[in-house]
């Protein structure tokens, strides 16, 4: 994508030779890849293959992380990102003796503490809750929801800071098909009215059809990345879930061919 002066703005995220290591294995095996600022970047690939250390990665709590990887245009995990970067991890991390709301206002004096902000905090908590659609749960205890609203709890914390750069590991997992569609119309609200940057991991080829752009990855590789529509004419595919098994013979193929060489 090209700004008006025909330049190529700087990615939300750039990984060049990106490397990690969990325990004795690498995890993720020299990645180059950019996340476009705005847009939804759907993660996809099947379970294992690296997807969670990315996004640790990409948020900075992630160890032994070689080459480049920039940020919003900071080293990733660098101090002045942690107001401009939301993380949604699979587990959901609230305490489960306080109500939605009561949550909510403790990480929201977390962020902006002292009374001068008391009217404001109580603004944007009220907004968060309304952007996940927990409004009438607001004053239900956190241990007494489903895993699905727990999750969207999870989802208005990271809400609170109106985050540059939201990541969020597998957010629809469990979820109903409506509830599904109702976060995903959220994401693209968020992205078209704020310009958030959603990274969006998934492994639900089905959801790859909602994201502006994809990552598919499989065993600490990145096999393509681009939109949905050019992945599928590239490998003259019907669906998403063809095309990724395409690319998977194809670098299958290509491995062969390099070890006989
Ligand atoms: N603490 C750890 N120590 C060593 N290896 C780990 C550790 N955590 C994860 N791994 C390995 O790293 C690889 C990538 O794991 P990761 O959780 O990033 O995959 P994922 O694609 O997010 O999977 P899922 O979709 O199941 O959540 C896996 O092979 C996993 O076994």
């Amino acid at each position: 994508m090209m700004n008006s002066q025909g330049v190529a703005p700087p990615g939300a995220v750039e990984a060049r030779a990106l490397t990690v290591e969990r325990g004795d294995r690498t995890v993720l095996r020299s990645l180059d890849f950019t996340v476009e600022p705005g847009r939804i970047t759907g993660l996809l690939g099947p379970s294992g293959c690296g997807k969670s250390t990315l996004m640790r990665a990409v948020v900075g709590t992630q160890a032994k992380v070689g080459g480049t990887l920039d940020v919003l245009g900071l080293p990733a995990g660098h101090p002045a990102l942690r107001p401009r970067v939301g993380y949604v991890t699979q587990a959901p991390s609230v305490y489960s003796d306080l109500t939605v709301r009561q949550n909510l206002d403790y990480f929201a004096a977390v962020l902006l503490p002292g009374r001068a902000h008391r009217d404001s905090r109580r603004e944007t908590v009220t907004r968060v809750i309304q952007d996940v659609d927990l409004t009438t749960r607001a004053d239900a205890l956190a241990g007494n929801l489903s895993g699905g609203q727990l999750s969207r709890v999870s989802l208005a914390v990271a809400l609170l800071g109106t985050p540059e750069l939201l990541v969020l590991d597998e957010p629809t997992v469990g979820l109903d098909p409506v509830l599904r569609r109702d976060l995903w119309n959220l994401f693209h609200t968020l992205a078209a009215d704020r310009g958030t940057t959603i990274l969006v991991s998934s492994h639900v080829m089905d959801e790859a059809e909602r994201c502006h752009r994809l990552l598919l990855m499989r065993e600490g590789t990145v096999l393509a990345a681009d939109t949905p529509d050019a992945l599928r004419t590239r490998t003259g595919s019907a669906t998403i879930e063809e095309a990724f098994l395409h690319l998977v013979d194809e670098a299958a193929a290509t491995a062969r061919k390099e070890a006989t060489r």
